[in-house]
């Protein structure tokens, strides 16, 4: 169903902060990047409102999005740290945040379709429990992803 490919949607953005955490350790960068948030946020919201979503609404679970990619890539820094990965090749970051910015556009398109389908029931939390696979992910971060994601709207 429609909900399934948003919740899928949801983990492959989450998916890729594996690599970024990897390209960010290897170049000693720290893992929050303010400016790079905040262009994000822009051009999301612009694209919220371009497609008909509340652009208000859509504030809290951009944060929650990006809050739950930061503390991913945090448990994966702290890990590498008391074990050490083999060495992987890395992955540009502006080759990452491309894709990361495609699926964050999928996402606000796929939830759009399931808000004017009828949208999401609270039910619907055992099927985001399921797509959203992400290991590093805490049960707390993903409760706190749902909420925000249950409290977008369709512009009025
Ligand atoms: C994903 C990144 O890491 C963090 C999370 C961001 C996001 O979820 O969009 C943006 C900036 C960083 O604070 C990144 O640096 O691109």
């Amino acid at each position: 169903a429609e909900n399934q490919q948003l919740f899928n949607l949801i983990n492959q953005r989450l998916s890729y902060m594996k690599a970024v955490a990897a390209y960010k350790a290897t170049a000693h960068s720290p893992v929050e990047d303010i400016a790079q948030e905040k262009k994000v946020v822009e051009k999301s919201t612009e694209q919220a409102r371009k497609i008909g979503l509340d652009p208000k609404s859509v504030g809290p679970f951009l944060k929650a999005q990006i809050d739950a990619a930061k503390a991913i890539q945090y448990r994966y820094r702290a890990d590498w740290l008391s074990v050490p990965e083999k060495k992987q090749q890395t992955v540009p970051l502006d080759i990452l945040r491309s894709r990361i910015a495609k699926t964050g556009d999928a996402i606000l398109t796929e939830l759009h379709t399931v808000l004017s389908q009828g949208g999401m029931k609270p039910g619907d939390l055992a099927l985001f429990d399921n797509a959203v696979t992400e290991p590093n992910l805490s049960a707390t971060d993903k409760q706190k992803l749902f909420d925000a994601l249950l409290e977008v709207k369709l512009k009025p």
